[in-house]
């Protein structure tokens, strides 16, 4: 799917009724098959603009359109991951993924060889019958990935998905999405403070400032997209790291101070 996203503008009201501007004039595409990463200070807009795209909220102004077509509120085309995973608790993990399958009304037997499908695609054979309360933060954001895919979505938002993690399974969890994306080549946004994660996952990077967030510059990050991470890459690698924590910095001392 090709995303536009066409002047938008988010305001909030403060807890004192004033007009706080989130988002101003933001314009980015992103094209079929891209992965698109957001990055920015604490409280740049982020998570408002990927909410926005995923119609869980609506712009002040400006729109969002899908091939071409206005988008209206939630539409089944999308795949959304959260930080903290929404796993319904008295299910297993199979009966977690097939849920959006089940909400599509699906035939039984489509929704088990979907649903086993993209349990093998994350890495969780084995844990079908499992509950959540029985796995890893990890494992946890494994099946909420599978859940995300099973509907096999035209758009995947992902919002901070791996910040809860520990380094080791971040990186982990990393090299797995790009993986299961060069299988999927879905058009995806992802938002993340970290740049380094940004450089590894990005065809593109927005970076953006804050207050009100706007974009502050968009870089194409020119690097195979599989084995960014190996020798050969390292000073490019490094040096787009530098560039975006360039833009960054100064917005994210604020962000620090503002607390
Ligand atoms: N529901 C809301 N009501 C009022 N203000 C809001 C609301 N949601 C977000 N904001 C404000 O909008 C701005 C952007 O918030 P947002 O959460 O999108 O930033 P972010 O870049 O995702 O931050 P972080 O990296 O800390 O999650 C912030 O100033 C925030 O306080």
């Amino acid at each position: 799917m090709r995303v536009v996203v066409d002047g938008v503008t988010k305001t909030f009201k403060d807890k004192k009724g004033r007009e706080v501007t989130a988002l101003s004039k933001i314009d980015f595409a992103i094209d079929r098959q891209e992965f698109v990463v957001l990055v920015g200070p604490s409280g740049c807009g982020k998570s408002t603009l990927l909410n926005i795209v995923g119609g869980l909220l609506s712009p002040s102004e400006g729109s969002v359109y899908f091939d071409g077509l206005s988008s209206a509120g939630s539409d089944p085309r999308l795949g959304i991951v959260f930080q903290e995973i929404a796993l319904l608790p008295w299910r297993t993990v199979f009966e977690n993924v097939i849920y959006g399958l089940e909400e599509m009304g699906i035939s039984k037997k489509e929704q088990k060889e979907k649903g086993q499908y993209y349990i093998d695609m994350v890495g969780l054979t084995g844990f079908e019958q499992a509950f959540p309360k029985q796995l890893s933060g990890g494992m946890k954001q494994r099946a909420g990935i599978a859940r995300a895919l099973a509907i096999e979505p035209d758009l995947l938002l992902m919002d901070e998905p791996f910040s809860a993690l520990d380094a080791q399974s971040r990186t982990l969890m990393q090299e797995e999405l790009l993986t299961i994306w060069n299988r999927t080549k879905l058009s995806t946004l992802y938002v993340t403070h970290n740049i380094q994660e940004a450089v590894y996952l990005a065809d593109r990077v927005i970076v953006l400032s804050r207050h009100p967030g706007k974009i502050k510059e968009i870089i194409r990050i020119d690097l195979p997209k599989t084995g960014r991470d190996q020798e050969e890459h390292r000073i490019q690698f490094d040096e787009y790291v530098k560039q975006i924590w360039d833009l960054i910095r100064h917005d994210a001392q604020d962000a620090l101070k503002e607390g």
